[in-house]
């Protein structure tokens, strides 16, 4: 029998990619933004998947929005892809930071609970959570050390769904994902802010990229490989939290190299770091270890940085966004 699936937040880059994975897949997939008559599908548009996702509406921290649209969807499977995603907007807006991701969670995990149904949940953890390791790779054993308000209320979720899981019984699972990008990412996030930049730049209508701190280190994957490991999740027989990454780090000013001289260009011409781009706090250098991810959900990541690079300056060439 074919399933449901609920991708809270499906208009961004994770939950599009999602969809589309569910989809082909034979899932009848809903999804919901906090007000679909105003909403932005072009993700969704670009990967030609928006006439198949029945979209409605839901503010997921407000209980009343979450228990009406889980009672009307009779979900097989929920993926919480909503909330604040920018670390650093999230030290301009701390408590929206808290309430779009632990006050969404909890409500989600209370509908769960209160509904008795079988359902399946999927919490979008974050590395964040880890902030600095001191060099070490980061496990599912890892302790927290969150530096930012989004770091702190990914914790927090992270925390709830365990209690759930365990007082509950709940099958409910936290991926804890490092950096993943896609041409479907906005461009307040870095890896994307730097090849658009970089396109621009080569075609002479940029003359230079502003930067914050450059010499950070980072596992960046690709995110239609990604919401892969999420289903995978939830299609195991006992419910558990699963780090997702590489296991490659490389630093920022790599990545900006790679990207300039794909297009033929010197990036020290052109990129320069400045104080008004940089966070309050950071930490320098993620480092994951995903071998129980690949061990259980017999996940890999495939593409290599290298790869995401090319593929992101080659559909931004071509002004596309399909993968
Ligand atoms: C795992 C985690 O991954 C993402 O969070 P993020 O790492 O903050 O992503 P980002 O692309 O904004 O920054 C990456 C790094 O690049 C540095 N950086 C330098 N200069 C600029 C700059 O000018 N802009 C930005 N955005 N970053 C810059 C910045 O300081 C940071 O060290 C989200 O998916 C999040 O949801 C998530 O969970």
């Amino acid at each position: 029998m074919n399933k449901t699936a609920l991708i809270i937040g499906v208009t961004g880059q994770d939950g599009s990619y999602l969809a589309q994975l569910l989809l082909n897949k034979g899932y009848t997939v809903y999804g919901t933004t906090r007000d679909s008559g105003i909403a932005n599908f072009n993700n969704l548009k670009s990967l030609a998947i928006s006439d198949d996702v029945i979209v409605l509406s839901m503010a997921p921290n407000d209980f009343r929005s979450v228990i009406q649209v889980v009672s009307k969807v009779k979900p097989d499977e929920i993926y919480n892809l909503s909330g604040q995603s920018s670390v650093s907007l999230s030290f301009e807006q701390p408590v929206e930071a808290l309430e779009s991701i632990l006050g969404a969670t909890v409500n989600i995990l209370e509908v769960i609970r209160i509904s008795g149904a079988n359902i399946r949940f999927y919490n979008a953890g974050s590395s964040e959570i880890f902030g600095d390791t001191n060099g070490a790779r980061a496990t599912e054993e890892t302790p927290f050390r969150p530096l930012s308000p989004y770091a702190v209320a990914k914790a927090a979720a992270y925390w709830q769904v365990a209690s759930y899981r365990s007082a509950y019984n709940l099958f409910a699972s936290t991926g804890i994902l490092f950096n993943h990008e896609s041409p479907l990412r906005p461009r307040r996030f870095v890896t994307r802010k730097i090849v658009t930049t970089a396109v621009e730049i080569s075609r002479g209508t940029k003359s230079k990229l502003e930067l914050g701190n450059i010499n950070v280190q980072r596992d960046w994957g690709w995110a239609p490989e990604y919401v892969d490991a999420m289903w995978r999740m939830l299609q195991l027989d006992t419910p558990s939290d699963f780090v997702v990454a590489t296991g490659r780090t490389v630093s920022l000013a790599y990545f900006i190299e790679k990207v300039f001289s794909c297009l033929g260009l010197d990036w020290k011409n052109y990129v320069s770091s400045v104080t008004s781009h940089r966070r309050p706090i950071e930490f320098d250098i993620g480092l994951a270890d995903p071998s129980r991810a690949r061990s259980i959900l017999k996940w890999e990541a495939k593409i290599t940085v290298d790869k995401i690079i090319e593929k992101l300056v080659e559909c931004e060439l071509k002004s596309e966004k399909l993968i």
